[in-house]
């Protein structure tokens, strides 16, 4: 068997997700199986407990009325992520087709110390740097061509990576490699969809129950998942094609329509749902007051998203019953990290296509920011790329202030919106007088 895939950030989702997708292609994948290299970000444990029972793991599809499990065998070996070494022998290997990655968005930031940590020949600190370093050692070896996937919830997730990867290859002044990259190395878009959180305690024991054996480090998934991606894999893929996954040329629709009614939703619920005093998103789907606040979300995006109305209600009414799974216990703690980092991707374009169409800024949006602004007031804040924002916010007085610094976020021209700061100043507002 060989292994001709590579992922970087081994975490729940890639679990649920891609090597549940790969796994299912292996049963009939012409040429043999696929089993895929893991690298963790930089933890070791999970690395460990993975390899010391062969890389197997149980998946748990979780629905409202059960749950069932498999055991997933794509994965080949479970590699900590320091292990610099293990990752430019995994990268350099001609049999090595595609690279997928889920590091979180906040991963995709342009470290401080990659350009230089890069030009000394030291491992890169952000996720495009470590690919970078990896696609280099590539290139020395002779430079077969492959595909880097990126499954990360990010506007146009493949053109964003190609671009950060070669502007620091541009930076380091390798014209070779720069040219290399561009041409040999494709960046497909993809958008990813499946609700996993954070494995607990609980899990291990049912997980045992399921499949019969001890498993350490089972993951939890609901029944619903969904892959589109652009089909251009110069090496080869998985047969993914007949696992479900959807190889499309343009990907834009499909991620819009999930990243602004799924992720959107669970934002504006992960914020206005803490604030409430909540923690699952099942919990937020039996309050009334954020309901109502996540369907107004859905009216602004719906407004702009490139779909029919029929197709746009099939969607929302999914949702409504994925959120609602009360078995599925996905913190809002959890959905609420690195905020900055969603923002933008979750709500700015929504914004912007709605003042570009002549509608006003929406209805949903105003509270979102609000409660985001809550939020990183708070103490459970999780959130490195804000950290500049809320020494900011911790040293303004006013609340016509605060807003307009943390509307920056979306872009210029929402912070510049007097309609949109008038209301969402008025949300934050009510939410510090407990109005709401
Ligand atoms: N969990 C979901 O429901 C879900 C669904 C769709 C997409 N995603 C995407 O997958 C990402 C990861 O979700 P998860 O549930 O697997 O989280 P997780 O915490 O279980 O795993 C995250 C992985 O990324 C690694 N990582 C974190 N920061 C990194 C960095 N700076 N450089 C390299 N690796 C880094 C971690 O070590 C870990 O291996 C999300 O941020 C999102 O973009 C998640
Ligand atoms: O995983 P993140 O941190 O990008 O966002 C949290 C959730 O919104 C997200 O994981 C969703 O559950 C997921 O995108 C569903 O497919």
């Amino acid at each position: 068997m060989s292994a001709r895939a590579v992922h970087l950030g081994l975490g729940a989702f890639f679990r649920a997700h891609q090597a549940w997708y790969t796994h299912r292609a292996n049963q009939d994948q012409p040429g043999g199986p696929w089993l895929i290299t893991a690298f963790t970000g930089r933890q070791v444990e999970l690395a460990e407990t993975l390899t010391a029972q062969g890389c197997r793991y149980t998946l748990i599809e979780r629905a409202a009325d059960g749950d069932h499990g498999t055991v997933i065998e794509s994965l080949g070996a479970a590699v900590p992520g320091g292990d610099h070494e293990a990752w430019l022998t995994a990268l350099a290997d001609p049999g090595t087709a595609v690279l997928t990655s889920t590091v979180t968005e906040a991963a995709y930031r342009i470290h401080d110390q990659d350009r230089d940590r890069l030009a000394a020949g030291e491992p890169g600190i952000s996720a495009p740097a470590r690919i970078l370093d990896g696609l280099r050692a590539r290139f020395q070896a002779g430079g077969a061509p492959l595909a880097v996937l990126c499954c990360d919830n990010l506007t146009d997730n493949g053109a964003m990576l190609r671009g950060r990867v070669l502007d620091l290859a541009g930076e380091l002044g390798d014209d070779e490699l720069t040219d290399w990259v561009d041409g040999s190395i494709t960046f497909p878009s993809s958008m990813v969809d499946r609700i996993t959180p954070a494995t607990t305690p609980d899990d291990l024991v049912i997980a045992k129950q399921l499949s019969g054996w001890d498993d350490q480090a089972p993951v939890v998934t609901e029944p619903f998942s969904e892959w589109v991606i652009t089909d251009a894999f110069p090496s080869g893929r998985p047969a993914w094609h007949t696992a479900g996954v959807r190889l499309v040329d343009d990907v834009e629709p499909y991620e819009q329509r999930k990243l602004w009614l799924l992720n959107g939703a669970h934002s504006l619920l992960a914020y206005y749902g803490l604030h409430r005093g909540l923690a699952t998103i099942a919990e937020a789907m039996d309050d009334p007051a954020c309901v109502a606040a996540m369907e107004d979300v859905w009216r602004d995006a719906a407004a702009v998203l490139p779909f029919p109305d029929a197709e746009i209600t099939e969607a929302t009414d999914a949702l409504r019953e994925r959120f609602g799974n009360p078995r599925i216990q996905h913190r809002l703690a959890q959905i609420a990290a690195d905020g900055s980092q969603k923002f933008p991707v979750r709500f700015g374009e929504v914004y912007r296509r709605r003042r570009a169409a002549g509608l006003d800024h929406g209805t949903g949006l105003p509270l979102a920011v609000a409660a985001w602004i809550r939020h990183l007031a708070t103490d459970q804040v999780k959130d490195a790329g804000a950290a500049e924002l809320i020494t900011r916010l911790a040293a303004t007085t006013n609340n016509a202030d605060r807003v307009r610094l943390a509307l920056g976020v979306l872009g210029p021209e929402a912070a510049d919106d007097n309609d949109l700061a008038r209301d969402t100043g008025a949300r934050l507002t009510e939410l510090q007088e407990h109005k709401s």
